[in-house]
């Protein structure tokens, strides 16, 4: 079977790790130093149910609930994995505005979308916690998981996750329950 090509964009407040979990994926590394992303597209060849996919995965640059998110966030862009930090509130606060911002723009039935809790290693500075990103993730219907930047195996899973859920909504399946009826 020939590699798929897909783009997928990590959007989320600043400094939640979103540039630390594609640099974990792509390259198997933590980078400790914190260097704000203007955008940046890192392009890998993975293997995921025994498909091969050539993956774009969208750094961009953090967003906060003022955020005018730029139309090129819409286009082309096959999934979104949307990213706050366990250690920040406002962090949590933020996904909700991108998120209602993404629906508003691509409509709720057709975008695939995944919620990650990322810097689930900071224990003793987690504030928001993993029952409350599950409920998020539950009123969207979307897939939702912790990880952390600094753990290889749980990044992996994260980018597996995402790939599963973009090749589900192609395939029809909205991962909802009540379908729509036109009259
Ligand atoms: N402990 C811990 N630190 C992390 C983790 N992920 C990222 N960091 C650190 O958090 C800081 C910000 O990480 P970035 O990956 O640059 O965050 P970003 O979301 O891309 O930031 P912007 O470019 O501003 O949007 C860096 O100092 C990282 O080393 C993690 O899982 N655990």
């Amino acid at each position: 079977m020939p590699a798929k090509e897909r783009k997928i964009a990590f959007m989320g407040f600043r400094s939640v790790g979103k540039s630390s979990l594609i640099i974990q994926f792509v390259e198997k590394q933590f980078v400790d130093s914190y260097d704000p992303t203007i955008e940046n597209t890192f392009t890998t060849e993975v293997r995921v149910n025994g498909q091969d996919y050539l993956l774009h995965s969208v750094d961009t640059a953090g967003q906060d609930e003022y955020s005018v998110i730029p139309q090129n966030y819409f286009i082309n862009i096959n999934g979104y994995v949307l990213v706050y930090s366990v250690n920040s509130q406002k962090s949590f606060e933020v996904v909700k505005h991108v998120y209602d911002k993404i629906i508003d723009m691509k409509g709720r039935m057709t975008v695939p979308i995944v919620l990650v809790g990322n810097k689930k290693d900071l224990r003793f500075e987690r504030v928001i916690s993993e029952e409350e990103g599950r409920r998020l993730a539950e009123s969207w219907k979307v897939p939702f998981m912790e990880a952390s930047a600094k753990e290889h195996p749980s990044v992996k899973e994260l980018f597996e996750t995402a790939i599963n859920t973009m090749t589900m909504k192609e395939n029809g399946d909205s991962g909802e329950k009540n379908g729509c009826v036109l009259s």
